[in-house]
């Protein structure tokens, strides 16, 4: 009797865990960079992947047999550089997150990336479209302000596009927010959540410090605006010419990740700011706007408003929005001039 009720058990423990955990397939294009590498690493730690394909125009193989060695259950396969490899890596994926691309150096701005990774964003945009159009796909590279708006294009053009499921990983600088507030202020950053709006790249990262129930004033509010908003470059800077952050930004995207995923799978109140296709300011030109955004089975389920923002907040977000617009009709015009 007790070995039939543990048996039973164990049988219900079984199916309880494979309707509350269902097999979420994540594909990393771009697996071998300097972000691929790490991503890779945390979502083969993360319980609710099933399956991680990984793929890059070289070492994509390497990068999977190295981390499909660590003791978790999730299958890891690396996809060799062919169109069908590509193919292949994409076709089931849930959630796709493409930090591919080349990096910044001193003195350059993400902008200056953009005549090398249009062309890369375009192409995978091309090759999700057709083997995974109805996957999250995250994007990383940079500009991230018209990268994504070229996936969009790109999307439409297939016939596939899906507002909802278009992202930005603007994860970074809400991280990066919440770690300067709490060394200003000696705080765990664990518990410290600074919304921060608009897009990513210098003026266009809005942090709204209003809202976190946090007050700095005069040169100090400055400097932390800034840091935030030119917190890559501080990085870019540390680094001399080998590149941008890659451990921070592996975290920030296996955290979006992870939310997409807990959201997928069922969690209510999955909120995260990312860059999407956005009513918001669609009257200033920026038809994608980061905001916080709640995240459901279909990818956005809603997006929140701006709220209410000081004065100060509000001449950020003028500037913001200039600056996006144009950045997103650079994306959108590239892909109308080289489909
Ligand atoms: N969104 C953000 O917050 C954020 C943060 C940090 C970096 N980034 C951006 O992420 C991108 C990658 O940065 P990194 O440091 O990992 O660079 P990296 O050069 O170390 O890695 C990029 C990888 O992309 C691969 N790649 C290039 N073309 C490819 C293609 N067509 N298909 C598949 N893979 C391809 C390269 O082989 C390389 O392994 C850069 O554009 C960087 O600016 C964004
Ligand atoms: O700064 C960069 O170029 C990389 C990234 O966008 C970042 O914010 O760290």
């Amino acid at each position: 009797m007790f070995a039939a009720r543990q048996a039973f058990s164990a049988a219900q423990r079984r199916a309880f865990s494979s309707t509350a955990r269902q097999a979420s397939k994540v594909t990393v294009l771009g697996a071998a960079g300097g972000i691929g590498q790490p991503l890779s690493l945390l979502l083969k730690l993360n319980p609710r992947v099933s399956q991680l394909a990984l793929y890059d125009i070289r070492g994509g193989p390497g990068v999977a047999a190295d981390v499909g060695h660590i003791n978790t259950k999730s299958e890891v396969k690396g996809y060799d550089p062919t169109p069908s490899g590509l193919k292949e890596c994409l076709e089931g994926s849930d959630v796709v997150l493409i930090p591919a691309g080349v990096p910044r150096k001193p003195g350059m701005t993400r902008d200056d990336l953009f005549n090398t990774n249009a062309s890369i964003v375009r192409d995978l945009a091309k090759a999700s479209a057709e083997s995974a159009p109805e996957a999250n796909i995250c994007i990383i590279s940079n500009p991230v302000n018209s990268t994504v708006p070229i996936t969009a294009e790109v999307f439409k053009a297939a016939g596939v596009y899906n507002p909802k499921r278009i992202f930005g990983v603007t994860t970074l600088d809400v991280v990066r927010a919440s770690r300067f507030i709490s060394q200003i202020k000696g705080t765990d950053p664990a518990s410290e959540i600074v919304t921060v709006v608009g897009g990513h790249s210098g003026a266009t990262i809005v942090p709204l410090l209003s809202q976190s129930g946090f007050e700095l004033k005069g040169e100090q509010l400055d400097e932390y605006v800034r840091r935030v908003q030119f917190g890559g470059d501080e990085v870019v800077q540390a680094k001399g010419g080998a590149g941008s952050a890659t451990l921070s930004m592996a975290m920030a995207g296996a955290r979006f990740a992870e939310s997409l995923l807990k959201a997928a799978q069922g969690q209510k109140g999955v909120v995260e700011p990312c860059f999407v296709e956005s009513p918001l300011y669609k009257d200033k030109g920026c038809d994608w706007f980061a905001s916080n955004v709640e995240l459901g089975p279909n990818g956005v389920e809603k997006i929140h408003p701006v709220g209410k923002i000081t004065e100060y907040e509000q001449k950020l977000l003028d500037v913001c929005l200039g600056d996006l617009a144009k950045n997103i009709k650079k994306g959108v015009d590239f892909v109308k001039a080289n489909p």
